[in-house]
């Protein structure tokens, strides 16, 4: 097959990255000649506000979407993280790769690990879901926002506005950034975001003939993982600016979900989190699905409605 293929890209590295990484296994699994189109999302161009008052991380697939839409491109590779878990009418996620390291990772100048800052430290993070279970770890800490992209906010801990920040592994290992890990958190301890260290492939969803091409590409293990990590959001109202955790492993034949879900209200008067495990065999999509969708519903037999609330 001597095919034409054009990845949809934002030109963040890391995005850049990750095109390049889905444009080699296309050239060397279906021979395809395969070029990249990078893009400037929404997303990119506030980078540095606040996104989740601005309309969230669908903003970094949406000019993506767009150029499938009209042809522009073919696929369009995203950080399953930031892909929300409702996709526009249209569109369809045709593969999930094997994931990265799907843990937080803290990172520091000075200070090995969370529990070696001092009373007080700064800690520079942008995520909802790791300040809810950084709060629940070490209240005593001053959490403040940090954005941009992986250099921008290295380079912001470098200058000595924080003394660590915390970022997804997975990023840093495919930037060649893992030297900057002074520790992992123990995925119990900080459950990651449904997907966190997962590439999703997105195409139209008209194009039969690319998903069945890219069914090929599919990692069954990560596929039906994060299929019941986006299902517990899904379940409990899809916002991707809430802050939730879900996070599930295997075990053989069993799959085992951890969840968790915080109040986005100011320090002090948030209450503690919420955290659901479950476990069952899952042989299938459907299956997976119904078991983010329980751990969903054991959140909500805790409260997790009233969260929701006092978030938006
Ligand atoms: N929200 C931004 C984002 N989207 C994906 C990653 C890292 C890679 C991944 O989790 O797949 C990051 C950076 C971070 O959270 O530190």
């Amino acid at each position: 097959m001597n095919e034409s293929l054009i990845i949809a890209t934002r030109e963040s590295r890391l995005a850049l990255w990750q095109a390049e990484h889905v444009r080699a296994l296309l050239q060397q699994r279906l021979g395809a000649t395969v070029t990249l189109l990078g893009m400037t999302t929404r997303g990119d161009q506030i980078l540095d506000r606040t996104l989740s008052k601005v309309g969230g991380k669908g903003l970094f697939v949406k000019e993506l979407e767009t150029a499938l839409e009209e042809g522009r491109a073919h696929l369009a590779v995203h950080s399953l993280k930031d892909v929300p878990m409702v996709l526009p009418e249209g569109f369809a996620l045709a593969a999930i790769l094997e994931r990265e390291d799907p843990r937080d990772a803290f990172i520091s100048n000075r200070f090995d690990n969370l529990d070696a800052l001092p009373q007080g430290a700064r800690v520079g993070t942008s995520s909802l879901r790791r300040v809810v279970q950084l709060r629940a770890l070490r209240p005593d800490l001053r959490i403040e926002p940090l954005r941009g992209n992986l250099d921008t906010r290295l380079r912001k801990l470098d200058e000595g506005q924080f003394d660590a920040i915390v970022l997804a592994a997975a990023g840093l290992k495919r930037l060649e950034l893992a030297h900057r890990i002074r520790s992992v958190f123990d995925e119990k301890q900080m459950i990651p975001a449904a997907g966190q260290g997962a590439l999703g492939i997105e195409v139209r969803s008209d194009n039969a003939a690319l998903i069945q091409q890219l069914a090929g590409f599919i990692d069954r293990p990560t596929w039906l993982a994060t299929i019941a990590e986006r299902a517990v959001s899904r379940a409990l109202g899809g916002s991707c600016s809430m802050p939730l955790a879900a996070h599930a492993t295997w075990t053989g034949g069993e799959m085992h979900i951890d969840v968790l879900i915080g109040e986005d209200v100011a320090d002090g008067t948030a209450r503690a989190p919420l955290r659901a495990q479950l476990q069952s065999p899952v042989a299938d999509a459907a299956q997976a699905e119904a078991l983010g969708a329980q751990a969903a519903q054991a959140l909500q037999q805790q409260g997790a409605a009233d969260y929701l609330k006092a978030t938006h």
